[in-house]
């Protein structure tokens, strides 16, 4: 604990994301003083997957607090809570199909009022009685249509692969090799990877060698240990080893701490802050 209160304002070497709830035993409920505890901590950076299902005037005041102390805004969900089991992009029914796009349309608003560059989409449903190749075409058509709705705003979809193993039995997008195929198909700067370590630990391993083969496809890291998807050192992951990696890569987009933590209560929260210390100290 006295590390982490000596650490203090200390920025960290790569640029790590807590979400709201993370610190709330050691920081309160209020979201704004959640932020202000993360500042203190030396995090600039933050994520909120359920943004977008915010009141406005909620959106308003996170992003003025976010603006007061410099924190960068990671991605919100603009397509995936809720449609797991939609067969959007990879099926041919139109009005799902228009839904998305809607969908990510009405993203942009959000996007502009809490500054955030990148969101989130999950493509749906894997249809185990169309081919795979189908899919991947019709995946590849409607994700241009989206990132035609937001290259005039600069704002960059990530396409979030997840696993099948634990969490996630049936979705199509489940593998990096496979978002990038999609990205290169899509071939627009508004539509790219959100790798997210915990996951892809899950579904293929074999870490670093995919991020290298990604790279040039990649805007956006998620993390979490894993088993457990907890704070990193609390499974099997060397994360110190690919938060080097990522900054011997010359990495300062976001690394999002899509984890919850191994322990309860504010010491809890203190243990994460510790173990992003720890795995920073590369
Ligand atoms: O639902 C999950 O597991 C995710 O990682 C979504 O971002």
């Amino acid at each position: 604990q006295s590390t982490t209160q000596d650490a203090g304002t200390k920025p960290f070497r790569l640029r790590y994301a807590p979400h709201f709830g993370l610190f709330r035993n050691a920081a309160g409920n209020d979201l704004v003083a959640q932020l202000e505890f993360a500042a203190a901590q030396g995090f600039r950076d933050w994520e909120d997957n359920t943004m977008h299902k915010r009141p406005v005037e909620e959106q308003t005041r996170i992003a003025a607090a976010m603006e007061r102390l410099g924190i960068r805004m990671g991605v919100f969900v603009a397509y995936g809570v809720g449609s797991f089991d939609k067969r959007s992009f990879t099926g041919s029914d139109k009005k799902l199909r228009e839904e998305a796009v809607a969908e990510v349309r009405a993203s942009v608003e959000v996007a502009k009022r809490v500054n955030a560059k990148w969101m989130t989409v999950v493509p749906g449903a894997f249809s185990i009685d169309v081919e795979e190749g189908y899919q991947t075409a019709r995946c590849i058509d409607l994700l241009r249509r989206c990132a035609e709705v937001l290259e005039p705003h600069d704002l960059v979809m990530v396409l979030e692969p997840l696993n099948w193993w634990k969490n996630h039995a049936g979705l199509f997008l489940r593998k990096i090799p496979q978002a990038y195929e999609i990205c290169r198909g899509v071939d627009s700067p508004a539509c790219k990877i959100l790798f997210d370590v915990y996951h892809q630990q899950i579904q293929e391993g074999n870490l670093i060698p995919n991020i290298d083969l990604a790279w040039d496809e990649i805007a956006y890291f998620q993390v979490g240990d894993n088993p457990g998807r907890n704070e990193p050192g609390t499974g099997e992951i060397n994360y110190r080893n690919v938060f080097k990696h990522l900054h011997t890569r010359g990495f300062d987009g976001v690394v999002g701490m899509e984890h919850g933590a191994s322990r309860g209560g504010k010491e809890g929260d203190l243990a994460v802050i510790e173990a992003y210390r720890t795995a920073d100290a590369f």
